[in-house]
């Protein structure tokens, strides 16, 4: 799989870094309260698992799956509820979990589903935020790295559901896309 990579942006080191980074103005931020940590699948479960992990407070944890890409490079504009929590998060503190936040549909869609269950508040923790991919306005409040309008795998995020198990994140070589 090394082989398929042309250059490496974000190693597990510094991975880390961002999560204690990020675990720790979340302890502080919601000191004295219980968020609700919904992680949305697949992409975001090994950031879960680091984020989660450095931050000190009563936490609960949800996992939910939406869908946005198709397996291709390029976006689709319908998002799909894959499988739902079953947790009432009316008046909860919810930190949306995300790897990367590009064009925003699957955030925007996130949002107004837990805004319309009547949520207190919607954070979110993203671990890239790839802000020139934007199609709808949308802004996450915990950012790992920014990145460049590139994209990107490993750490969880996928080609065609491969290189989720890389331990960076990194950019694919042209000629993997084409083969
Ligand atoms: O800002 P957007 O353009 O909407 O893209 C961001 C979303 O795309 C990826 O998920 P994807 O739908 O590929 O599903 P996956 O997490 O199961 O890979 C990623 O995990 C984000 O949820
Ligand atoms: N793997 C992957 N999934 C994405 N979903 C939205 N943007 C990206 C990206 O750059 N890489």
């Amino acid at each position: 799989m090394d082989n398929d990579i042309e250059e490496v942006l974000y190693d597990q080191a510094s991975i880390q870094q961002a999560a204690q980074r990020l675990g720790k103005q979340i302890t502080e931020d919601y000191a004295g309260e219980r968020p609700l940590f919904l992680s949305v699948l697949k992409g975001a479960y090994l950031w879960t698992a680091d984020l989660i992990r450095e931050v000190d407070l009563y936490a609960e944890l949800e996992f939910i799956k939406i869908s946005s890409y198709h397996g291709g490079v390029a976006s689709t504009d319908e998002i799909t509820l894959v499988t739902d929590i079953r947790s009432d998060v009316q008046n909860r503190d919810v930190i949306i979990l995300e790897d990367i936040v590009d064009t925003g549909q699957s955030l925007l869609f996130m949002k107004e589903l837990l805004a319309k269950r009547g949520a207190r508040s919607i954070k979110v923790a993203t671990l890239l935020d790839k802000k020139e991919g934007r199609k709808v306005e949308v802004t996450a409040d915990y950012i790992g790295f920014d990145v460049r309008n590139q994209f990107v795998v490993g750490y969880g995020l996928d080609y065609k559901d491969f290189y989720r198990n890389l331990p960076y994140v990194g950019i694919l070589k042209k000629e993997v896309y084409t083969k």
